[in-house]
């Protein structure tokens, strides 16, 4: 790989292997644009309390192209730097060298205890647990993303979204068997690789980070201290970059580890997206071929990219990738099918949007109804922007979406399964560790935290927020006219 060219991170998407990015302890230097643009680095750090009473910070920043938010169904405008843009979606994309860093060796010694770090989002291991993951997902400002005036108003606005939510997505869970099965499979995930990686001989402790629900980020992070870990490699399992994904579990990484002599000592490197290695093309070509089979007539049968979607307004105001590598993932795939002599129509579709704002489209929905309207007689769901079985495919693709499909006039219907511990795959993930070892480097120490940590720390003014915050909150919910608009139009 080709350290410190800064092309690789102006063109994250046509990346040949996987994006890595690793951190220098000088948070100048945290983006490659920094040489275009010398203040691309600029942070704020906000407070977000998770609903258990564990605290973290979270790195945040403005954007100064006009942006369409929501608060509570109302829309604001808000303002948005460029040059933060240009932070938050570009700055972890590639593979970027401090030029006054030493990068490690990535020859192992014998006191180097390698640790791999897989982020994933989480999910409600109960019913019970539902209303709480929501609120630290909807607590989460890459997930909701409020303008800085009105940032105070995050975490009453999760509170009061997250008990609106949490029946219909109990419900889900509840078709499920009542809880996500998320957590048993990344931990599936971790076993099998730490074993590809030992048959590789690469020995390393796998640890799980999850985003929203049990084991936190901090928790994995302290886990690694304790083992006295000497090199990490970050690995999302998201195969592609969003904002609201892998970029929402770096920031919170960089804030637990900046706070720690240990961990912001640590050589780090970060592999942001790998949808482009063939090892993952490869293996979803396979499970797509193997569906194929199952159906009578194979040639005919519509393949039909189910992507999960994020607002509009990540990918056009805030610079998100997700989209463009989403496309060039399919379009690989597809390639690769091709190269098989197998020549199938094929579509992608984006589904799970929520809240009334604009998401990234086809939507999912629409689409299947219109293939149905066209004469489309079978067809294959694949679900592409996550890789394990989750609500989302178990419920939402298996259930909602294979009824509508049927209810359209399309006959037959199958659904790729997620790659779970598909193990050619699990085997490239390996090898994308290893190819990430000699780009670990100290993991940033941002210091520009801006005025709003100050504001944040003050606990009066904190105090205060979080009371006027909640008395709007409060108005909500007692409104019965305000909250029956907005479960129509938001949930
Ligand atoms: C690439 C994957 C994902 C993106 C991008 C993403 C963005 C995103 N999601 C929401 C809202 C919700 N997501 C929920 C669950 C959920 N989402 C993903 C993946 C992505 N989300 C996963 C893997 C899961 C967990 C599934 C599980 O099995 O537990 C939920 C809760 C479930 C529900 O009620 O539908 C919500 C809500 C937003 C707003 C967003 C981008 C801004
Ligand atoms: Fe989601």
């Amino acid at each position: 790989m080709e350290a410190g060219t800064i092309s690789r991170f102006v063109q994250p998407t046509k990346a040949t292997s996987s994006s890595v990015a690793n951190f220098s302890s000088n948070s100048s230097m945290c983006c490659p644009r920094t040489r275009l643009m010398p203040t691309c680095h600029s942070a704020h750090v906000v407070r977000e309390t998770y609903y258990d009473e564990r605290e973290i910070a979270v790195l945040s920043s403005e954007p100064i192209i006009k942006k369409i938010c929501v608060l509570g169904g109302l829309f604001l405008h808000r303002p948005v730097h460029k040059r933060d843009i240009v932070s938050r979606a570009f700055c972890p994309v590639g593979l970027y060298t401090h030029p006054g860093s030493t990068i490690e060796s990535s020859s192992q010694t014998a006191e180097e205890k390698i640790g791999v770090l897989l982020f994933n989002l989480g999910g409600p291991d109960t019913l019970h647990d539902v209303q709480p993951f929501l609120f630290n997902l909807f607590a989460d400002p890459d997930i909701i993303r409020l303008p800085r005036l009105f940032r105070f108003l995050q975490r009453p606005l999760a509170q009061l979204i997250s008990v609106l939510r949490a029946p219909k997505s109990k419900e889900g869970y509840a078709a499920i068997g009542g809880g996500s099965p998320l957590r048993k499979i990344t931990d599936e995930q971790a076993s099998a690789l730490k074993m590809a990686l030992e048959t590789k001989e690469v020995p390393a402790n796998v640890y799980v980070a999850m985003r929203y629900w049990h084991p936190f980020t901090e928790e994995a992070a302290h886990q690694i201290k304790r083992d006295g870990i000497t090199k990490l490699v970050v690995l999302p399992l998201y195969p592609q970059y969003s904002i609201s994904t892998t970029g929402s579990s770096v920031r919170a990484l960089q804030n637990i580890f900046k706070d720690d002599s240990y961990l912001s000592r640590l050589p780090v490197a970060i592999i942001e997206s790998w949808y482009q290695r063939q090892g993952y093309i490869k293996s979803m070509a396979n499970l797509i071929e193997e569906e194929l089979h199952n159906f009578t007539k194979p040639e005919e049968v519509m393949v039909f990219f189910s992507a999960h979607g994020v607002p509009v307004s990540y990918v056009e105001d805030a610079g998100d990738p997700y989209r463009d590598q989403m496309e060039e993932c399919i379009f690989l795939i597809m390639k690769e099918l091709k190269a098989r002599g197998i020549n199938n129509d094929y579509t992608l579709a984006y589904q799970s949007r929520v809240g009334p704002v604009q998401w990234l489209k086809p939507y999912t929905d629409e689409v299947l109804v219109e293939l149905g309207q066209k004469g489309v007689k079978s067809l294959l769901a694949v679900p592409v922007s996550f890789v394990s079985e989750h609500i989302e495919t178990l419920e939402e693709i298996d259930m909602e979406y294979k009824e509508l499909a049927l209810e359209s006039g399309i006959e037959d219907w199958g659904r790729v399964p997620a790659l779970n511990c598909t193990s050619s795959f699990i085997s490239d993930l390996a090898d994308a560790v290893i190819e990430a070892l000699p780009s670990t480097m100290a993991m940033s120490t941002l210091t520009s935290t801006g005025t709003e940590e100050g504001v944040d720390n003050d606990p009066m003014q904190y105090f205060i927020k979080m009371l006027f915050g909640s008395l709007l909150a409060f108005v909500f919910l007692v409104s019965p006219k305000i909250v029956s608009a907005f479960k129509k139009n938001i949930l």
